[in-house]
C-alpha cells in the first residue's frame, strides 16, 4: 500500500494469512463446485454406459490450456502436478459413486441376499451349506458312491466337474456332456443339487439344463462374456474368485452377471495366489468378511483349493464360518488316490467324517453375521 512518502508499507504476516484463508475459502468452494460438475458428468456417462470415465484427452485439452493462460508465479510445472491431481480425486470420485449404484452393493440392497434352490437355503444367516463332491466326474460308480455317502452326511449340493479347466491340454479335460447327464441324475437320485462349471459361452445352454448351479471357475472369473450370457441363463451361478483377482474385480465379475438380470450369485473366496507355497493358494479371509460387508449376496469359502492340502481343512473351515461364510465347499472322491485329477487335495470318505467332526456344531449353527 503506497504511503504519503511513496514507500511501500509492508502487510504483516497476520494480515497476508488472513487474505490466504480466505483464498482457501474460495478455493475450496471451487474445487467442491468443481466436484459436483464432475459427478455430474460421472452420472452422464454411467447413464450412457461408457465402459470408463478415464478419459486422457480431455485432460491434455485441459492442461494445454492452463499452460497458455498460466499467469505465475508458479511455474507451468508445478500448475500441471496440481491439476493431475484435481484430475485423479475427480475420476475417483466418479468411479466410487458408480460403485455405490452397483447391484451387487449393500447400498443398493441393505437385506441380504438368500437363494432358495429346491428348498435348499442359502445365506442371510441360515446355517452354512455345504458343497461337496469329486474334483472330476470320471465314472457311475465314482459319483453314485460319493452321492450316496454324502447323503448319508446331510449334504444337499453335490458337485463334479464335466468340463474341467487343466493347466496342461493333455490332462484330463473332463467327461463333458455324458458328465453332465451322470452328475444330474446321480444327483437327483440322492435329493441333491447339481453344481458343475461351465467355461465355455457355448456350454451355457447345456450345462444350464443339467446343474442346478452354474459354477463360474477362478480363471473364468475374467471371462467377461461367459459372465454376461450365465447371467442371461435363468440358473444361480456359483462365481469363484480369480486366482489373482482384487476384491474389487471379483465383484464387478458379480455385477456382470446381476447386470444381465440375474440376481442369484454365491460369491466363492478359493484362496488367491501369493508368494507362499506350503500351501496351493493363500486362503484371503478378509476377502469374505469384505465381501459379506459391501454386498448383500451369500459367500462360501472353497476350503480344498485354498489349501491345496488336506491337514488344513478343519481350521480354515472353522476359520471361514468365524468370519461369516454362508458355506463351505469341500472336494471328496471315493480313491482320492486314483483321482483323474487333484489328487493330493481331495478328502476320501473317511477324512469327510474326520472333516465333519473337526468343523462339528459350527456347520449346524446360524452363520456368524458379519458385523460392522
Ligand atoms: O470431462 C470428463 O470426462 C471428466 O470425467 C472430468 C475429468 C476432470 O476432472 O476434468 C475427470 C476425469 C477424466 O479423466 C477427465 C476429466
Amino acid at each position: 500500500m503506497p504511503t504519503l512518502l511513496g514507500m511501500t508499507q509492508q502487510r504483516t504476516i497476520d494480515d497476508l494469512r488472513a487474505e490466504i484463508d480466505q483464498i482457501n475459502r474460495e478455493l475450496l468452494a471451487l474445487i467442491s463446485r468443481r466436484g459436483e460438475v464432475v459427478a455430474q458428468i460421472g452420472h452422464a456417462k454411467s447413464a450412457e454406459g461408457r465402459p470408463n470415465h478415464y478419459d486422457p484427452a480431455r485432460e491434455e485439452q485441459q492442461l494445454k490450456e492452463l499452460e497458455k493462460l498460466n499467469p505465475g508465479p508458479f511455474p507451468t510445472a508445478t500448475v500441471k502436478t496440481i491439476f493431475k491431481e484435481i484430475f485423479k480425486a475427480s475420476l475417483a470420485l466418479e468411479e466410487s459413486n458408480d460403485k455405490k449404484q452397483l447391484l451387487v452393493s449393500r447400498k443398493v440392497k441393505s437385506e441380504d441376499t438368500v437363494l432358495d434352490i429346491d428348498g435348499v437355503r442359502i445365506g442371510g444367516g441360515e446355517a452354512p451349506v455345504i458343497i461337496a463332491g469329486p474334483c472330476s466326474i470320471e465314472s457311475e460308480e465314482q459319483m453314485e458312491q460319493t452321492a450316496a455317502f454324502l447323503q448319508g452326511k446331510g449334504v444337499r449340493i453335490l458337485r463334479g466337474g464335466a468340463y474341467k479347466p487343466r493347466t496342461s491340454p493333455y490332462g484330463f479335460q473332463g467327461m463333458g456332456v455324458d458328465g453332465l447327464i451322470l452328475g444330474s441324475r446321480v444327483a437327483k437320485e440322492h435329493g441333491q443339487l447339481f453344481v458343475t462349471e461351465v467355461m465355455d459361452t457355448r456350454d451355457v445352454d447345456v450345462v444350464s439344463e443339467y446343474a442346478d448351479i452354474l459354477q463360474i471357475g477362478a480363471r473364468n472369473m475374467h471371462n467377461f462374456a461367459l459372465l454376461r450370457e450365465v447371467g442371461r441363463a435363468r440358473r444361480p451361478v456359483l462365481l469363484k474368485r480369480g486366482l489373482s483377482a482384487t476384491i474389487e474385480e471379483w465383484l464387478y465379475a458379480a455385477e456382470y452377471i446381476l447386470s444381465e438380470g440375474n440376481n442369484e450369485v454365491i460369491l466363492c473366496e478359493r484362496g488367491i495366489r501369493t508368494y507362499e507355497k506350503w500351501t496351493r493358494n493363500t486362503l484371503d479371509l478378509s476377502a469374505v468378511a469384505l465381501a459379506k460387508q459391501e454386498t448383500h449376496l451369500p459367500v462360501i469359502v472353497d476350503v480344498t483349493h485354498a489349501a491345496g492340502r488336506r491337514d488344513l481343512l478343519i481350521p480354515l473351515a472353522k476359520a471361514a464360518i468365524a468370519v461369516g461364510a454362508d458355506g463351505i465347499h469341500v472336494e471328496v472322491h471315493p480313491s482320492p488316490a486314483t483321482a483323474l485329477s487333484d489328487n493330493e487335495q481331495q478328502l476320501d470318505f473317511a477324512g469327510y467324517e474326520k472333516f465333519l467332526a473337526g468343523v462339528g456344531s459350527l456347520l449346524q449353527a446360524p452363520a456368524v453375521a458379519a458385523t460392522v
